[in-house]
């Protein structure tokens, strides 16, 4: 299945950007002296298991604080108590699995989610049944968290991102534990995300990018492998041909079909074996 991107996003102003960041849990090197830059749109972060991809988006959240290296978000370093906190307040997070409680309805995790994000009271109400529109659950507002599917639940998970209308959304393999038709709706709705604000996400599936994404970086074992548009991620030469033309771009301009196998062949051409034996 060929898909059109928004290729408007490409070359506007980064969001988002880490320079030379190095984080170390013990002896794992989780990102090794990682530069990226995210500009508006939907960036994918593609890469396996443990490539380091979590551990970025913890920086970008301002949750975690690189030992080495800068973030930048919004315009500003993310450094300073402060500061800090006033930029999360225009960042949405949805981590791999959060927390709720189960009698909560959806309507109170998301009012719920506003004040945690210190939306003022006399707004969090509007706030979070606008947020449950966009997600088209509103219609579901008084069901408790509880009794929810998992696509619902992930769709909820999508609603508190947007409860303090973020200029930047973080988004932790959203697509994992769908079901095929669950995917569908859900890349919808990410892409709809990206025409509202920029939008980063992980994702182990090269499906997700060729539906979902404007650019990718592709991570492996804490380094970054490539940058750039999805059709140049597909333009890579095949996995037989020599790697070192990784990262070059020299298929720009030419035709490519954007579709997950394409996507795929660029992937495991950068990722060489070790992909291939994910
Ligand atoms: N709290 C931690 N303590 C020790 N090692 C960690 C911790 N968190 C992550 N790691 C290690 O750091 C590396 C990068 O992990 P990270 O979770 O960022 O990768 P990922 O690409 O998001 O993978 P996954 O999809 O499995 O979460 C891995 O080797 C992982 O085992």
């Amino acid at each position: 299945m060929t898909t059109h991107h928004n290729t408007a996003a490409a070359g506007s102003q980064p969001v988002a950007a880490v320079s030379g960041v190095t984080v170390r849990y013990g002896a794992t090197v989780a990102l090794d002296d990682v530069s990226l830059a995210f500009p508006a749109g939907v960036t994918g972060l593609l890469g396996p298991n443990g490539a380091g991809k979590s551990t970025l988006l913890s920086l970008l959240s301002t949750a975690r604080t690189p030992r080495s290296g800068t973030v930048a978000l919004l315009g500003e370093q993310a450094s300073g108590r402060a500061r800090t906190e006033r930029l999360r307040r225009r960042i949405g997070v949805l981590p791999q699995s959060f927390g709720f409680y189960p009698r909560f309805t959806v309507l109170e995790f998301t009012e719920y989610a506003a004040w945690l994000r210190k939306v003022p009271a006399a707004q969090r109400r509007e706030r979070a049944v606008e947020a449950l529109r966009l997600v088209q659950m509103d219609q579901h507002a008084d069901r408790r968290m509880g009794a929810l599917s998992g696509g619902m639940l992930r769709r909820v998970g999508i609603a508190q991102t947007m409860v303090n209308e973020p200029s930047l959304v973080l988004l932790d393999e959203p697509t994992v534990g769908l079901d095929p038709a669950q995917r569908v709706g859900f890349r919808s709705l990410i892409r709809q995300l990206g025409e509202r604000c920029a939008v980063v996400m992980s994702t182990h599936l090269a499906e997700d990018v060729a539906h979902v994404c404007d650019r990718v970086a592709v991570l492996l074992a804490g380094t970054v492998r490539f940058t750039g548009t999805v059709a140049e991620l597909c333009a890579l030469p095949s996995r037989d041909a020599s790697p070192d033309g990784a990262g070059d771009t020299e298929a720009e301009g030419t035709a490519v079909e954007v579709d997950g196998t394409a996507v795929e062949a660029g992937y495991l051409h950068l990722a060489g074996a070790e992909a291939a034996a994910i």
